[in-house]
């Protein structure tokens, strides 16, 4: 077995412009946070007790088990290491690597829901059990027939002011909850989503917490059905499951009464805003940004590595066969997602920051700041999985035949992440939740109110230039403004197309629904516009090292400048940029391509993803891919005795047949 580095990988890391530790540094928030993020990863990762096989070769019960099994021992491992709170996704992600676990819900939104939505002495009486996983819940709310439309949910909670009870009931089929992480085999608890009904009135989708299994011996409870949903695309290591309620009945204490309450007698006190009951989505949508941009980053890792390593074809004739990564059109597939990589890394970094920032304000009873709040995650989640699944894709391409082997690593991490488009609010609905506020907001401004935040730019109308004049396309100034002019124009002609359907004499919802192509477009790019604009802002902070400035601006503007071509149909269209200006942004692309390549390995060694993480024989540091491939394809099941069984079984009668019949 070759111990030492791929000749080629090798010379890539000493040709680069940069040393990727200052990068890395920056990526993550300090030298002092790289440290101990590397400690706790392998500590992690050199824990034999963590060691099993590879995934990839076992069943859907077998993955769930082996998850299990870590999962717990992660735990108990993170308390023995008295590891903090705000360090443990570092341990966290090295054990469980692109995979999600069983208890991920537990920890991802049965928790916060409790912190978010539990009165004090709600949490008093829950939160020290649920802290120490001395119970296991998750978050029940997709129903068999709806998970978009939470107003339609079926799962009723009825008022019994006799018992001072709620009774739990799934009225049909349809009703049934439907997918959610852990609920299959793993929790004992759950906080649901249920409509709540007093007196015959409806009062809406409200949260309750429900014990489902016995703590005794983990048999459903009466009334209880609950299982798992059985095999999907990715998501084998979890047990996303179903259940039932068969009038169930829990105290009344056991609705979550943070904001919304209902007294003994029956009496409905109202929340301050009826969607602070949908505050733990908005949180798992802004730590959704935070992971996609880190999901693209291991596949543009995986791809740009192997793409070193792998040599194929005469690019000159007689000539040693060319690097892939030396061909323009290899550089063309992933350059563009390095420089996504990191435009979505610190898109995340922000979101988060608004995120704490907003929920700190709300949780003081100052809601002012939820609209922006949820139209900021919603747009931002939408796009940022949606360019990591497009992404993921082209990379496992990019990787050309080995892409398609589980040994490359990126089927597992596409179909695994994939499913970000989806959970948390399907893409598209989010987009619509932007459009909505961005039309609320450009109505307002034509009112002549002064707008803020994420939507400030729509007070103030840019001119279309006048022709003739050149721009610097390299500019980021120039690319901020024509991106913002973009999501601008195009806000206004969503607007303007919805005031039209409505002219013509549809109601507001055909209306709503006739636009709604044009709603998204808009929503799109208010997104990207935040994007670029974010990516830009955090060039100018004046701490940053001038090694690696200029590399970061160099994948700014091909972020800006690839968006732009891709789009650029939406910046010519009103006259904004010109022919001129879209044939100038696709020559600067092809030159900073030239420029990026020498540094591309560096850039995603930046990352600093350890291979253990990564789990890709393509995208391994050292780029020793051929003799790990081998190895790997030696282990799997199928190799484990020369002739198969199924040769005696099936082959050999066969075989034996036809040769007799010749
Ligand atoms: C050891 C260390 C460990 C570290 C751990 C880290 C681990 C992390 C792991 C995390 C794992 C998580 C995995 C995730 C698994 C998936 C879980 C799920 O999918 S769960 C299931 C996820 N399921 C979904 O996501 C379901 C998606 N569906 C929905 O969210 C809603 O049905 C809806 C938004 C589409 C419509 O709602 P509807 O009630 O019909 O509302 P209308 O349209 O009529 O609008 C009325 C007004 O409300 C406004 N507004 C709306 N929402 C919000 C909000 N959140 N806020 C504020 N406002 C909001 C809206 O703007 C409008 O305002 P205005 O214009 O009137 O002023
Ligand atoms: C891996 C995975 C894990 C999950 N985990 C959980 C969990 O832990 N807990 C939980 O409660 N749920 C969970 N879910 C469920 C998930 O949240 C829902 O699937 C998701 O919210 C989408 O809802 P839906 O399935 O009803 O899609 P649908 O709404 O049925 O979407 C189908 C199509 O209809 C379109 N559509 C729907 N409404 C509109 C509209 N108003 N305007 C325009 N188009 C529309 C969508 O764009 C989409 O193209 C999980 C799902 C997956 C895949």
């Amino acid at each position: 077995m070759a111990a030492t580095v791929n000749p080629d990988l090798k010379k890539e890391r000493e040709n680069s412009s940069f040393d990727p530790n200052k990068i890395t540094s920056f990526l993550y928030g300090g030298p002092e946070i790289v440290k101990k993020k590397r400690e706790l990863e392998s500590l992690a990762l050199n824990d034999p007790d963590y060691q099993h096989e590879d995934l990839n070769f076992m069943s859907q019960e077998q993955q769930y088990e082996t998850f299990l099994k870590k999962t717990l021992l992660m735990v108990t491992k993170v308390r023995e290491l008295k590891i903090d709170v705000a360090d443990r996704h570092f341990y966290r992600s090295a054990v469980i690597g692109t995979n999600p676990d069983p208890l991920g819900l537990h920890v991802g939104m049965f928790l916060p829901t409790l912190y978010g939505q539990a009165s004090q002495e709600q949490k008093d009486k829950w939160l020290k059990m649920a802290e120490n996983f001395a119970i296991i819940g998750t978050y029940a709310q997709t129903e068999m027939g709806h998970g978009t439309f939470l107003r339609g949910l079926e799962t009723t909670a009825t008022y019994d002011p006799t018992t001072q009870e709620f009774v739990i009931n799934t009225p049909t089929i349809t009703a049934y909850k439907w997918w959610p992480g852990g609920l299959g085999k793993t929790s004992n608890y759950c906080v649901l989503m249920a409509q709540l009904y007093i007196h015959g009135k409806s009062y809406g989708p409200h949260p309750f917490m429900v014990q489902i299994r016995s703590l005794q011996d983990h048999k459903p409870l009466p009334g209880v059905t609950v299982g798992d949903i059985g095999p999907k695309f990715g998501y084998g290591s979890v047990d996303n499951g179903f259940l039932a309620f068969n009038n169930v009945r829990i105290p009344r204490e056991n609705m979550l009464m943070k904001y919304s309450k209902v007294e003994p007698d029956g009496t409905y006190v109202k929340p301050p805003s009826t969607k602070l009951a949908y505050g733990t989505m908005v949180q798992v949508r802004a730590n959704i940004v935070v992971n996609s941009g880190r999901v693209l980053a291991k596949a543009v890792t995986i791809a740009t590595r192997y793409s070193c390593v792998r040599r194929q074809s005469e690019m000159k004739p007689g000539h040693p066969e060319p690097q892939v990564l030396d061909y323009v059109t290899q550089q063309y597939k992933l350059f563009p997602y390095l420089a996504a990589a990191y435009a979505f890394w610190l898109t995340g970094q922000t979101m988060m920051s608004v995120y704490t920032t907003s929920s700190n304000q709300i949780s003081k009873g100052d809601i002012s700041a939820l609209p922006e709040l949820h139209a900021l995650s919603a747009g931002l989640k939408a796009l940022s999985s949606w360019v990591a699944n497009v992404g993921m894709e082209e990379c496992r391409m990019a990787c050309g035949g080995h892409g398609y082997s589980h040994a490359s690593g990126l089927p597992r991490l596409y179909a695994n992440m994939t499913p970000g488009a989806t959970y948390e609010g399907e893409n598209t609905v989010m987009m619509l939740q932007t459009a909505r506020y961005l039309m609320k907001s450009y109505n307002q401004s034509l009112q002549g109110e002064k707008l803020a935040g994420s939507v400030a730019y729509l007070s103030g109308v840019q001119p279309v230039p006048a022709a003739g004049r050149t721009r610097n396309m390299l500019d980021l100034g120039v690319l901020c403004d024509a991106y913002r002019h973009r999501a601008a124009r195009l806000v206004h002609e969503a607007a303007v197309q919805l005031r039209n359907e409505r002219q013509a004499g549809k109601d507001q919802p055909d209306a709503w629904n006739a636009a709604s192509v044009d709603l998204v477009k808009a929503a799109m790019a208010h997104s990207q516009y935040f994007v670029v604009k974010n990516f830009a802002e955090r060039l100018t902070d004046s701490t940053l090292d001038s090694s690696i400035s200029d590399v970061l601006t160099r994948l700014c503007q091909l972020h800006a400048l690839h968006g732009l071509v891709t789009n650029s149909g939406d910046f010519l269209e009103d006259g904004y940029l010109t022919g001129t200006d879209v044939r100038q942004a696709r020559r600067h692309i092809n030159a900073l391509m030239a420029k990026l390549r020498p540094d591309a390995v560096a850039l995603v060694d930046a990352f600093d993803f350890p291979d253990g993480i990564l789990n890709s024989v393509l995208g391994r540091y050292d780029g020793n891919v051929y003799e790990h491939l081998l190895e790997w394809a030696k282990a799997s099941p199928l190799n484990k005795t020369d002739v198969h069984q199924s040769y005696h079984k099936y082959l050999k009668p066969f075989l034996e047949d036809n040769r007799a019949k010749l």
